[in-house]
């Protein structure tokens, strides 16, 4: 173990058929962060991710995780270090619980441990009640989030989830965020996270890297991207009396300052990225 970046990947290029789907991608994510990757269809999210668990071979470029090179050597022992909720399937024919323990044995995790964390991790995503369900009849929703459950249950420090939101209920995909947000908040896991799920991001991710097919277009913290994008402060001041609020504006713009008719408060992720997409400058 180093004490260097959780993720390192560098000029991670990867052709198919003669199409570029990722294009020189350098990232670093360190320990304890929340990297969130972003973009429209087929930029290159999954590819990307593909790339850094070792299930995909760059075309050209490197991947280190934990200090050390993934190779088809390598990345297998690493991979049993990290979390990943992919398209990998589930056993249909096994209920929820043997698939999760299924993976908790491959994991090395001792049965005790498997124990526990399954029922925790089934609690988190309120699974409980499938608990013994096989997996076939579950609905889409539900497996996906049997599948975020295998990422969660060995309680990795490195957590990889593609569109973990994607398929669930608007309260489902909150339970899912607000425990993704907890573990960051508890320190100690790393978290790469693809996503169209925008709103409410900036308060979950530390750092973006915004994909378009294939090229970076943003990248860097999120606080920072934001600032540089909106230099300037928009605050929305509601006063319950229309005409003091016509009053401290008037007040403002007598001493110079330029007050626009004030819509929206704080940039968000969500205005960033429909800003980087539409083709302006980083
Ligand atoms: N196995 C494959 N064979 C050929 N082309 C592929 C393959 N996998 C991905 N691609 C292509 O690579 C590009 C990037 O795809 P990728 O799945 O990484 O995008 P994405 O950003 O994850 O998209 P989405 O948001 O739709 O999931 C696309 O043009 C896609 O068609």
């Amino acid at each position: 173990m180093t004490g260097g970046p959780v993720v390192r990947a560098a000029g991670l290029t990867r052709v198919f058929e003669g199409r570029v789907a990722v294009a020189a991608l350098d990232l670093t994510v360190e320990r304890g962060r929340v990297l969130g990757v972003l973009g429209p269809n087929g930029a290159g999210k999954s590819t990307t991710v593909r790339m850094l668990t070792g299930l995909l071979r760059p075309t050209s470029g490197t991947v280190d995780l934990f200090g050390e090179r993934v190779t088809p050597r390598t990345a297998p022992l690493l991979r049993a270090r990290v979390g990943v909720q992919t398209e990998a399937n589930l056993y249909h024919r096994l209920t929820v619980a043997e698939n999760l323990r299924t993976w908790g044995d491959l994991h090395g995790l001792p049965r005790r441990t498997t124990e526990r964390r399954l029922t925790e991790v089934l609690e988190i995503l309120g699974l409980a009640d499938r608990r013994d369900t096989p997996v076939g009849s579950l609905s889409k929703g539900l497996r996906q989030k049997a599948k975020i459950g295998r990422a969660l249950l060995a309680e990795p420090e490195l957590i990889f989830l593609d569109e973990p939101t994607a398929g669930l209920d608007p309260a489902s995909a909150l339970d899912v965020l607000d425990h993704l947000a907890k573990l960051r908040a508890e320190g100690g896991t790393t978290i790469v996270l693809c996503t169209h799920q925008l709103h409410g991001l900036e308060s979950l991710c530390d750092d973006v890297v915004m994909l378009d097919r294939g090229r970076v277009v943003a990248a860097g913290q999120v606080d920072d991207l934001l600032a540089r994008h909106w230099p300037t402060r928009e605050y929305v001041i509601r006063v319950g009396d229309r005409a003091l609020a016509d009053s401290v504006v008037a007040d403002l713009r007598a001493s110079g300052h330029a007050v626009e008719e004030p819509e929206s408060a704080d940039p968000s992720l969500h205005d960033l990225y429909f800003r980087m997409l539409a083709g302006e400058q980083q």
